[in-house]
This record gives structure tokens, sequence and C-alpha cells, in this order.
């Protein structure tokens, strides 16, 4: 049965996870929201973590427009450090601090689609089409698995990889992946979780943080040069969800106590919360 708790999607970058304080920060968060009687679910990256694996096996990382160029060899170790050890040490974390974690990755159960990325031209790296080799877009997502998961009170912590309907595995971004979970859940709250924790108008003053903007002033702070970088992917993408019934998304850090409930409540002490 599916019951009327709010749903909050959560993604988590891999070097967030490479923190101690971070990870038991996020576990503690999280543990706030369940006990206000929100329903979550966790998708998690580990770039860095397959970076440092890719470098023990004496695999050189190569990014374009930040998307891992990913070899067979590549991809067995995309799935050793993400749904290896990422997804096994975050869960173990969750477990520690009392909440019911559920580990799992994404090519298990259908439970995120995706099929081959065609080469495609990048800008800014020439005008030859690039093929990312075993990288994949998202074309579904299992809901009904994932909301199973919910309504038995799990915390399902997805590790980012895809499946195609024939069971080939893919290396998927989850910034771009956690956008769609967002969507096919119809969740009330989107949290990217980053290691800034927020949107600042100057990076360098902690005091310029930006505790809540529309969706028309986020696009102003990109047309402004004020939100720069890979702050822009994430911020476009995910603001594509308020048009689609997700009532806000946020840019926090688990490191702060508090955070997550003060974006899921609006009350603005942390982080910074993007409604419609
Ligand atoms: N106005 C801004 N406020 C906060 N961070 C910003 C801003 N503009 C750009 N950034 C950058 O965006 C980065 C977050 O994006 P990214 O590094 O892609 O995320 P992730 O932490 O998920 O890997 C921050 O580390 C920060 O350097
Ligand atoms: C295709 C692609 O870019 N895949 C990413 C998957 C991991 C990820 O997204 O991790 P973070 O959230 O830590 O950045 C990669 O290979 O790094």
């Amino acid at each position: 049965m599916t019951d009327t708790k709010k749903t909050a999607v959560i993604k988590v970058g891999g070097d967030v996870l490479l923190d101690k304080a971070e990870r038991e920060g996020l576990a503690a968060n999280i543990k706030d929201l369940t006990a206000e009687g929100w329903s979550v679910v966790l998708l998690h990256g580990g770039g860095p973590q397959v970076n440092a694996l890719q470098e023990k096996h004496g695999l050189t990382p190569n990014k374009v427009a930040g998307r891992r160029i990913t070899s067979e060899a590549d991809l067995v170790v995309v799935k050793q450090a993400i749904a290896g050890e990422v997804n096994v040490n975050l869960t173990a974390t969750l477990i520690q601090a009392g909440l019911p974690a559920f580990g799992c990755h994404g090519a298990s159960g259908h439970l995120i689609r995706a099929s081959k990325r065609p080469p495609v031209i990048v800008t800014g790296a020439g005008d030859k089409p690039i093929d990312f080799g075993e990288v994949g877009d998202v074309t579904g997502i299992n809901a009904e698995l994932l909301q199973g998961l919910l309504d038995l009170g799990q915390i399902p912590v997805i590790a980012t990889l895809g499946v195609s309907e024939g069971g080939r595995i893919f290396n998927i971004n989850a910034d771009t992946t956690v956008v769609q979970i967002a969507r096919a859940l119809k969740a009330d709250l989107l949290l990217l979780t980053t290691g800034v924790g927020a949107v600042f108008r100057d990076l360098k003053q902690p005091e310029s943080r930006i505790a809540q903007v529309s969706r028309q002033q986020a696009n102003k702070l990109i047309a402004e040069g004020i939100i720069q970088g890979g702050m822009i992917p994430k911020v476009e993408e995910a603001m594509k969800l308020l048009s689609e019934g997700v009532n806000s998304i946020a840019i926090v850090s688990g490191r702060n106590p508090g955070a997550f409930l003060s974006v899921a409540n609006g009350t603005g002490e942390s982080g910074t919360r993007i409604v419609d």
C-alpha cells in the first residue's frame, strides 16, 4: 500500500563520502528527516573512489565535460568502487546510526534502466563525436520497486549503475540520474548534497549564503556568473523538476546539523532551497 508520507530523494557525491564527519553528519540528517515522517531514497556516486581505484589498476581517468570515458576495463573498476566499496560503506554507516538502510545498485531489478550513449559532439572538445564507451543515459526507473521498498520502511541506498533491457551494465552519472529518480517517484523534495553545502554569492564569504531563491532568480544567478562550474548543470537539471510537481530542490551539506530539515521545512538556517 502506498501511504501519504512525503518522499525525499537525496544525491550523495563520492567526495562527501571520503570524510568520516560528512558520513556521520549525513546519517544524523537522514535520521532527523525520517523522525519527522519522511520516506528517504539515497542515490550515490563515487567519482573520486573510481579515480583512486583506476590508478591502483594502472588505468588513467579520462573525462570529457565531466563524464568519464569508460572502457570495458574502466567499467570493471566503476562497479567495484561504486557498488562494492562506496555502497557497502555508506549502507553500513546508516545502519550504525540505527537506520533501516537497504543497499543495492541500479543494475538490480531494472531499478535504473539505461542505454548506451551514442557518440556525441561535446562543447569544447572538438568537432568529432566522442564515444564515451560504457557510459549510459538513463531511460527509465523502476519506481514500483522503489516505492515497494519505501512502503516496507526501508531506505534504499542505490549505487549509480544502469542496466539495459538485455542486461548490459552502464556507468551513469549520479547528478543526472537522481533527477530521474525524483521525477519517477514524484518526490516532494530533492536534496543535492555537496561539500560546499549551499549556493553563495561569494564562495569565500560564508555569510553570503543564499537561503532561498525562485527558479527565475536561480537562472539569473547563472546568467550573472554567480553560480558557476559544476554547480550549473546540477542546478539546471534539477530545476526542471519544479514544474513537474517536485516542490523544492536544495543544495545542502550533511555535515551541518539540522540542514536537511531546514531545507525540507523552508526555515532557512542552512543550505539553499530553490522553489518554483
Ligand atoms: N555560487 C556558488 N555557490 C556554491 N558553489 C559553487 C558556486 N558556483 C560554483 N560552485 C562550485 O560548484 C561545486 C559543486 O559542483 P560539483 O563539484 O560538480 O559537485 P559535486 O560536489 O557533486 O562533485 C562547488 O564545489 C563549487 O566550487
Ligand atoms: C558517466 C559518469 O560520469 N559517471 C560517474 C559516476 C560516479 C558519479 O557520478 O560520482 P560523483 O557523484 O561522486 O561525481 C563517474 O564515472 O565518475
